[in-house]
């Protein structure tokens, strides 16, 4: 059946979430940050790694965009802004809506954007964008979308930074909310065409803020203003993760490889201040 495009544009009701210590510290072990990075990882002096952002403005209850096989679902794109650093317990109120289902032949590219205020001012905290691809429901003539003109420097990158992840990163990731069985259940994988679970596309990209946090943003999540990028191939838990960075001024480009140079995360932008004056 296609997808509903009646869906696009239809603001989803507001949606109050809140936050604890304990959750952002469980994010932050999800992504990697352990023992060498106890400002994330535990309660003392505690800071908030500024892709958890994501995940706090998340919403729940938009409307439906169709029926499809939901193994064939993949996180394509992640953006967010961050209006302010986030605290290690919060709450904010988040609206989201469909902004774009494009027809990518493979599949279909749903695009949707959140925004996330405080609830008690109402002034932004976050503003979020995401697409998802779902495979085999393109093909059905619509637009492909918006081009973007990313491109890899002409030189070596000005920072390399490598993250393992571990073979069991996924099932501590998945605690912080994202319980789909692609990256825990081998069963449901293989229906999707894995060989085994896979991991979350916001672990990856969380992996990936933490190497950007301390190569350019001089480990301080309020210099951290937006970051960007695209999911091009799925990650296995256990694997290495190198993020190549590309700095001008406050602009930042960087993409995400495996070991054997499989590019993971592509077309990464990010945003980051200057260093604040002593
Ligand atoms: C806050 C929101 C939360 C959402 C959470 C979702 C639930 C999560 O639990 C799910 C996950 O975390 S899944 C894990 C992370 N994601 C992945 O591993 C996906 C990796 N990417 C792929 O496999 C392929 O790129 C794939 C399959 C995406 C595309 O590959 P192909 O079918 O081979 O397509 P290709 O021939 O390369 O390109 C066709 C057109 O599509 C565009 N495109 C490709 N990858 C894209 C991507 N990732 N994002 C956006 N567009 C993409 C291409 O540009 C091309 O279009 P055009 O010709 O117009 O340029």
């Amino acid at each position: 059946m296609p997808l509903d495009h009646g869906s696009i544009g239809v603001e989803s009701p507001p949606h109050e979430r809140s936050w604890t210590a304990k959750d952002t510290m469980l994010y932050a072990l999800g992504v990697g940050a352990g023992v060498r990075e106890t400002v994330f990882s535990t309660e003392k002096d505690q800071r908030v790694l500024p892709t958890f952002a994501v995940l706090a403005a998340q919403a729940p209850g938009g409307r439906r965009i169709g029926d499809f096989d939901p193994a064939m679902l993949v996180h394509a794109e992640q953006g967010f802004e961050l209006h302010r650093e986030l605290p290690p317990a919060g709450r904010v109120r988040t609206t989201s809506k469909v902004t774009g289902i494009y027809d990518k032949g493979s599949g279909a590219l749903v695009t949707s954007e959140s925004l996330a205020v405080d609830p008690g001012t109402g002034e932004p905290v976050i503003t979020s964008r995401s697409a998802v691809f779902i495979r085999g429901e393109g093909g059905f003539g619509g637009d492909r979308g918006p081009r973007d003109d990313w491109s890899v420097p002409e030189r070596a990158p000005d920072h390399k930074v490598t993250y393992p992840t571990t073979p069991d990163q996924a099932l501590i990731y998945r605690l912080s909310g994202d319980y789909n069985p692609l990256h825990s259940d081998p069963e449901f994988a293989a229906r999707a065409g894995f060989d085994r679970p896979i991991l979350h596309g916001l672990c990856t990209y969380g992996v990936t803020g933490r190497a950007l946090l301390h190569a350019v943003a001089g480990s301080d999540p309020a210099r951290f203003g937006a970051m960007s990028g695209r999911f091009t191939s799925p990650v296995f838990p256990g694997e290495s993760l190198t993020v190549s960075i590309w700095v001008d001024g406050p602009a930042v480009l960087f993409r995400t490889a495996k070991d054997d140079g499989t590019v993971v995360i592509d077309r990464g932008r990010a945003a980051i201040s200057a260093r604040p004056a002593p």
